[in-house]
C-alpha cells in the first residue's frame, strides 16, 4: 500500500503492518505507568513512611508532572527530531526511570542492621523521587507523539481502519492498565529480601520497568516497517509568536484613532497569514471552552491516591479471594472495557432514536455530573467507616493481664503495618529476665493478652501468650466502593473519551497536537488542584474534603453546561479549505473588492460562529 506521502507499506486486512507493533508498544507502555502508579501511594506510605497527604501530594504532582511534560515532547518531535526519535529516545529515559523506582524499592540496600527496615532513607527518597522525575518526563513526552504516530501510518483512502485503529488503542491503554493492576499489587504483597523478608515493592516496580524494555524492543523492531513524517516545525512556538503580535500590535495602536478590529486576533493580520489567524481563533475557542475542564480529572485522578487510602481502612476479604486496596483500582479499566461498547452500541443509540441531540458537549457535561455523584459516593462510604472505627485506636485499647506474681514492664517495637494487617512485637521484661513475642493485628482491631502465671522469662514467649480479640478489624467491605467506581468511569467515558474526539474534531489539520497537549494540560492542572484545594482547605475529617470536591465540580459543572451552550460546532476542514480557495481565486485575479468581502464573510463566521454557513453540521451545545 502506497500512503499519501508515496510510502509503501506492508498491508494485512487492509492495515498498515507496522501498527501492529505500536498497539503492542502502547500496551506495555499503559502496562508500565499503571502498574507503577498503583502501587506508588503505598510504596510512599509504608515503605518511606509518609504519611496521608504527603503521599497524596507526592503522588498528585507525579500524576500533573507527566501531563505537563506532554507539551514538551510535542515541541522536541514537531520542530526537532521527530515522532519516531523523540518516542525512542524518551523511552530509553522512561525505563530508566522505572529502574530507578524499583532499586529505590530494595530496603536491603541501607538496611545495615538487618533489622528489615531501610536506615538511610534519604536514599531510597531521593533515588524514587529521581525515578519518578524520568519517569514522567518520558510517559508525558511520548504520550502525543504515539497516537499520533500510529495516525501517520494510514493512508487518505483508509479513514475508516484509522478510526478503528484509535479505538483499539484505547482498548489496549485499558487492557495494559487492567492486567497491571491486578498483578503489580500482588507482586507487592509478597515478601523478599536478602537479610530479611519485607512487602515486595521492588518487584512491583522492576516488573513494570521490565514492560516498559519490552515496550522499547518491541517499537524498535517495527522500525523499517514505519512510515516517519519529517519533523514540520514548531507550530506550537509559530502559535505563540502570532499570538503575541497581536497583542503588542493592538497595545501599539490603543489609540482612539485607529479603527478597532473585529476579533482582538486581527490585529496580527499585519504580519501573519490570515489562515494562520483563522486556525488560531479556532484553537482559542476550544482552549477557553477547556477552562473549567482541570476540575473533572481533580476527582478522577484520587482514584489512586484518596481512594486507594480508604480501600486500606476496609475489608477486602471476597470470599474465594482477598483483594489488596491497591487492585480496586481494576474496577475502572474493567468498567471501561464493558462501558465503551455499551454506550456505543446502545446506549448513544438510543438516546438519537428517542430524538434527543445528545452533543458531545453535553456528553462531557453529564460526564462531570456523574463523578460528582462518585465522589457523593465516596463521601457516604467514609462515614460509614468513621462510624464502624469510631471507638478505634487499635494501641490504646491493647491491654495485657498479668497472671504472675511479680511485676512485668511491657513495651513494644514500632508498630509495622502490612496494610490491613499490623504487626507488632512486644517485649515483656522483670528485672534481668525478657522476652518477646509478636501478633498480627487486623486492621483497627483490639487485643487483651493474657500473661500466664508459669510463663517462664529468658525463653520464648512467642507461643504462651494468649490473647482475646476485644473489638474486631474493619468491617466496611471494600465492595462498597464498586459504585463510586462506576459513577467515576461512566464520567471517564462520556467526559474523556468524547473530549478527546471533540479536541481532535474541532482543531486544524496542523494544530490537532496543540490541542492535544491542550486537553492533557487540563489533566496536569486537575492534579494541582487536588493540592491546592487540599492545603487550603485541610478539613478535619475526609468524608469533608469528598463533600467539598463534589460540590466544587457540580459548581464548575453548571458553569461549562453554560460555556457550552454558547459554543457553536465548527468544521475546520472547511474553513480552510474556503480560505485556501481564496487565495487560489487571488492568482486568479478574481475581483480583489468580492474577494475581501467573502475574506469578511468568513472572520465574521468565526467570530460569531454563524449558524447556518457550516452547512448544517453545526449545532449549540
Ligand atoms: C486507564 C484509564 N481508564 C484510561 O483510559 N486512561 C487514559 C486517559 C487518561 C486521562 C487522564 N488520567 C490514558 O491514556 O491512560
Amino acid at each position: 500500500m502506497v500512503n499519501k506521502s508515496g510510502f509503501n507499506s506492508k498491508e494485512v486486512c487492509g492495515y498498515p503492518l507496522s501498527i501492529f507493533f505500536i498497539v503492542v508498544n502502547e500496551f506495555c507502555e499503559r502496562f508500565s505507568y499503571y502498574g507503577m502508579r498503583a502501587v506508588l501511594v503505598l510504596y510512599f506510605k509504608y515503605f518511606l513512611r509518609w504519611d496521608d497527604d504527603l503521599a497524596t501530594s507526592i503522588y498528585h504532582t507525579f500524576v500533573a508532572l507527566c501531563y505537563l511534560t506532554p507539551i514538551l515532547g510535542a515541541i522536541v518531535a514537531d520542530s526537532w527530531l521527530g515522532k519516531f526519535k523523540t518516542i525512542i529516545y524518551l523511552s530509553i529515559v522512561y525505563a530508566i526511570g522505572q529502574v530507578a523506582m524499583a532499586v529505590s524499592a530494595i530496603h536491603d540496600i541501607t538496611d545495615t542492621d538487618r533489622d528489615g527496615t531501610p536506615n538511610n532513607m534519604t536514599f531510597h527518597v531521593v533515588l524514587s523521587m529521581v525515578g519518578l522525575f524520568l519517569i514522567a518526563l518520558g510517559t508525558g513526552g511520548i504520550k502525543p507523539c504515539v497516537a499520533a504516530f500510529g495516525g501517520d501510518q494510514f493512508g487518505d483512502h483508509q479513514e475508516r481502519q484509522r478510526r478503528t485503529f484509535f479505538s483499539v488503542f484505547y482498548l489496549c491503554i485499558n487492557g495494559g492498565s487492567l492486567l497491571s493492576t491486578i498483578i503489580t499489587p500482588i507482586l507487592r504483597a509478597q515478601n523478599c529480601g536478602i537479610y530479611s523478608k519485607q512487602k515486595c515493592y521492588s518487584l512491583a516496580f522492576g516488573v513494570p520497568a521490565a514492560l516498559m524494555v519490552v515496550a522499547l524492543v518491541v517499537f524498535i523492531v517495527g522500525s523499517g516497517m514505519y512510515y516517519k513524517a519529517k519533523p514540520e516545525g514548531n507550530i506550537m512556538g509559530d502559535v505563540c509568536k502570532c499570538i503575541g503580535f497581536a497583542i503588542s500590535n493592538r497595545y501599539k495602536h490603543r489609540s482612539k484613532q485607529y479603527p478597532s478590529r473585529e476579533h482582538w486576533m486581527d490585529w496580527a493580520e499585519d504580519k501573519y497569514d490570515k489562515l494562520l489567524i483563522a486556525q488560531i481563533k479556532m484553537v482559542l475557542k476550544v482552549l477557553f471552552l477547556y477552562i473549567p475542564l482541570p476540575m473533572f480529572w481533580t476527582l478522577f485522578d484520587q482514584k489512586g491516591s484518596r481512594w486507594t487510602l480508604q480501600a486500606t481502612t476496609m475489608d477486602g476479604n471476597f470470599g474465594a479471594i482477598v483483594i489488596q486496596p491497591d487492585q480496586m483500582q481494576t474496577v475502572n479499566p474493567i468498567l471501561i472495557l464493558t462501558l465503551v461498547p455499551i454506550m456505543d452500541s446502545v446506549i448513544y443509540p438510543l438516546i438519537k432514536k428517542c430524538g434527543l441531540n445528545f452533543t458531545p458537549l453535553k456528553r462531557m457535561t453529564v460526564g462531570m455530573f456523574l463523578a460528582a455523584l462518585a465522589f457523593v459516593c465516596a463521601a457516604v462510604v467514609q462515614i460509614e467507616i468513621d462510624v464502624s472505627r469510631k471507638h478505634l485506636t487499635y494501641f490504646n485499647l491493647t491491654q495485657f493481664v498479668n497472671g504472675m506474681n511479680k511485676p512485668v514492664n511491657v513495651s513494644t517495637s514500632e508498630i509495622f503495618p502490612f496494610l490491613i494487617i499490623i504487626r507488632a512485637t512486644f517485649f515483656l521484661q522483670s528485672g534481668q529476665l525478657s522476652c518477646a513475642f509478636s501478633r498480627d493485628f487486623g486492621f483497627g482491631s483490639s487485643y487483651t493478652f493474657f500473661i500466664p502465671s508459669t510463663l517462664s522469662l529468658g525463653s520464648n514467649c512467642q507461643e504462651s501468650i494468649t490473647g482475646a480479640e476485644d473489638i474486631k478489624p474493619n468491617s466496611v467491605h471494600m465492595a462498597l466502593q464498586v459504585p463510586q467506581y462506576f459513577f467515576i468511569t461512566a464520567g471517564e467515558v462520556m467526559f474523556s473519551v468524547t473530549g478527546l474526539e471533540f479536541s481532535y474534531s474541532q482543531a486544524p489539520s496542523n494544530m490537532k497536537a496543540v490541542l492535544q497537549a491542550g486537553w492533557l494540560l487540563t489533566v496536569a492542572i486537575g492534579n494541582f488542584i487536588v493540592l491546592i484545594v487540599a492545603e487550603v482547605a485541610k478539613l478535619p475529617k475526609q468524608w469533608t474534603e469528598y463533600v467539598l470536591f463534589a460540590s466544587l465540580l457540580l459548581c464548575v459543572c453548571i458553569i461549562f453546561s453554560i460555556m457550552a451552550y454558547f459554543y457553536t460546532y465548527i468544521d475546520p476542514t472547511e474553513i480552510e479549505a474556503k480560505f485556501r480557495r481564496n487565495v487560489g481565486d487571488d492568482d486568479d485575479d478574481k475581483n480583489d473588492k468580492q474577494r475581501k468581502l467573502e475574506m469578511e464573510m468568513m472572520k465574521r463566521d468565526l467570530d460569531r460562529s454563524d449558524d447556518e454557513h457550516y452547512k448544517g453540521k453545526q449545532t449549540k451545545m
